[in-house]
């Protein structure tokens, strides 16, 4: 028989393009979602063996008083430096991959081919993983905006962000992975409406597919 992966769901987009808004949106839908970004912060939390290699890495400075490693601190270090950020990547980027890899079986064992399961990753096109998905959703944003969020709602100074955005794929490379693209240059609410209107188009006929092959419960009885 053959193996049953569910609906695999690649979602990315640059940095404060709208992605987390799209995944929430999603779970409410009915996926179960797995964040790129929290797992990375898993992979390197106090005491974990990713930790040990940042600071083998990088030194004893890029842990804060409390142990914890300073993320401000690495990001200062690594957004201005390709070589130090590759040998970050480098280190987190497998530890999140397994643990992705788990939790997508976790939640296909679940739920069975019914699943709907979308990654949230940010670097998705960057670390060459759009194969892996049946389906690959990009959102995009004006740059302009991007900057805007940043500056504003999370206090990053305009250079900061601007290395961020640089540490990235552009729009154009993430649409020419992508199946689907999804525009943010309007309300939340009319992103919202792209994300209903591609779960009925892409998704929906998929799950109901997925249901009618599955037997009654009192088949062959
Ligand atoms: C550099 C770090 C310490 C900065 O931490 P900070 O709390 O300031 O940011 P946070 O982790 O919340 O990331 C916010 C966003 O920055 C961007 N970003 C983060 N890391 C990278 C990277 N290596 N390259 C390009 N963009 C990145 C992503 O858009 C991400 O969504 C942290 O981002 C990190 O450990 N990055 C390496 C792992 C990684 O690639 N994570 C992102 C996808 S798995
Ligand atoms: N269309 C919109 N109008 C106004 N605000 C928006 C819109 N879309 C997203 N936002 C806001 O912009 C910010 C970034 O959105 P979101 O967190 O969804 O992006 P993200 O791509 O997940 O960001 P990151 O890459 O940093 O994780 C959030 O504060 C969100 O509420």
């Amino acid at each position: 028989m053959e193996r049953t992966t569910g609906l695999q769901i690649g979602l990315t987009g640059g940095i404060a393009s709208g992605k987390s808004t799209v995944a929430r949106r999603l779970t409410e839908l009915g996926a179960v979602l797995i964040d790129a970004d929290a797992l990375a912060r898993e992979a390197v939390a106090p005491g974990s063996d990713g930790l040990a290699a940042v600071v083998e890495a990088f030194g004893p400075g890029v842990l804060g008083p409390d142990g914890a490693m300073d993320r401000a601190a690495v990001g200062r270090l690594v957004f201005a430096d390709d070589a130090a950020r590759a040998r970050l990547n480098g280190i987190v980027h497998p530890r999140v991959r397994a643990a992705a890899g788990r939790l997508q079986e976790a939640a296909v064992e679940r739920m069975g081919e019914r699943a709907v399961v979308v990654q949230d990753i940010p670097l998705l096109v960057e670390t060459g993983q759009a194969d892996a998905f049946d389906v690959v959703v990009t959102v995009q944003a004006p740059r302009a905006e991007r900057v805007r969020r940043m500056v504003e709602d999370r206090g990053m100074l305009a250079t900061d962000a601007e290395a961020r955005i640089g540490a990235q794929a552009t729009d154009e490379e993430r649409a020419a992975a992508a199946d689907v693209v999804l525009e943010n240059s309007g309300t939340r609410e009319e992103l919202l409406a792209r994300v209903d209107d591609f779960w009925a188009r892409w998704v929906a006929p998929r799950v109901q597919a997925a249901g009618a092959v599955e037997p009654a419960p009192d088949e062959g009885a």
